[in-house]
């Protein structure tokens, strides 16, 4: 990204730890930023480096070398009470908030402003209201920590970064426990609030396929320390993405965005035409029960899939015999008879 000035840059930065004389470098010469308005998510797989990056970044622990620069300034030379107020960190799993209501929750975000004595002036006020209106929070407010469920304590933590109200938002695998709607809630929720507050936010997650569909950036974390950083479209292209996380026994499928088991496949080959929705289902069932996918209709069995007024059929052809089944369940067992 060109002209725009990043809230966080960090130049020729080496990651990881030092302790009785060794160190142990994770990632080196790091040069990544992050800009106004953006949603970043950082991947990759177990042990690769992603909450090592993000305690760096958020002062945390101390870069091995290189600099992080917050703004004009070194995050290392920056006072706590002004990091504070530039950088808000969701650490979801680890800080203990006790049994304090989700608004008290809340209203510690504006610690780095009251000081200790924690009075309330009007723009703080302003700013914790704002926070519960942008997180939709509002039903949450008087429920203990204890009370809330896994998401709803989420997005009370995420909450309570607003109300401190820092360009720079990290947050640290805020998707872990959640299910599915709730993942997808909550990502969606941190692009929008991205977008409409202009803040830069960075989260580290698993969630591939969630990443690829929000984030404004990538941030691919390689086991040897490598960081391939860019838009998820231009990194699946290059293929970046499928070599971050490849494993035998899966595939990357470019052209859907998602990973698949590899199956050793049989010695009958079938051929599928027909119905497009019905032919990407049927066509994942095939592979997972061994069955070899011709795209030449020169094969030993040719399946249509149609579908007709909400009803379904599978009409199988071959070995000189037509049979017709309605369920991808009936198809396999017909299958497996040849
Ligand atoms: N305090 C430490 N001292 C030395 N090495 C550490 C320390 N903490 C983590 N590591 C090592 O650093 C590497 C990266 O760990 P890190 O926790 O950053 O990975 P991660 O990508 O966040 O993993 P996960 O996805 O499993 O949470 C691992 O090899 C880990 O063993």
């Amino acid at each position: 990204m060109t002209g725009v000035q990043p809230y966080l840059a960090t130049e020729q930065l080496t990651i990881g730890y030092r302790s009785k004389g060794l160190t142990k470098v994770i990632s080196s010469n790091l040069n990544l930023a992050l800009h106004p308005g953006n949603l970043v998510c950082l991947l990759g797989s177990n042990g690769s480096g992603k909450s090592t990056l993000m305690r760096t970044l958020a002062g945390l622990q101390p870069a091995l070398d290189g600099n992080i620069k917050i703004g004009q300034k070194l995050l290392a030379e920056l006072p706590p009470e002004e990091l504070a107020r530039k950088l808000s960190l969701v650490l979801t799993e680890r800080i203990e908030v006790g049994n304090l209501t989700a608004r008290e929750i809340i209203t510690l975000g504006r610690t780095p402003y009251t000081g200790w004595l924690g009075i309330l002036n009007v723009q703080d006020r302003e700013k914790i209201d704002e926070a519960v209106s942008l997180t939709h929070v509002e039903d949450l407010l008087e429920k203990r920590a204890h009370q809330l469920s896994d998401g709803e304590r989420q997005k009370v933590m995420v909450a309570r970064a607003l109300a401190q109200d820092t360009d720079l938002i990290l947050l640290d695998e805020p998707t872990a426990h959640l299910d599915l709607p709730n993942r997808i809630e909550m990502m969606n929720l941190l692009h929008d609030l991205a977008r409409t507050t202009g803040k830069a936010i960075l989260l580290s997650t698993h969630e591939l396929d969630l990443a690829l569909q929000t984030a404004d950036y990538l941030w691919l974390l390689k086991h040897d320390g490598e960081v391939s950083a860019g838009v998820p479209e231009d990194l699946v292209l290059n293929g970046s993405f499928e070599s971050a996380f490849l494993k035998a026994g899966f595939s990357f499928d470019k052209m859907s965005g998602t990973f698949h088991v590899n199956k050793q496949s049989g010695p009958l080959t079938v051929y599928l035409e027909g119905d497009e929705l019905l032919v990407s289902w049927t066509k994942r069932a095939l592979k997972r029960a061994g069955f070899t996918l011709a795209i030449i209709a020169n094969s030993h069995l040719k399946i249509r899939a149609m579908s007709e007024n909400a009803v379904l059929s599978w009409e199988i052809e071959g070995f000189d015999k037509t049979q017709t089944v309605n369920s991808i369940e009936d198809l396999l067992h017909t299958l497996r008879q040849f």
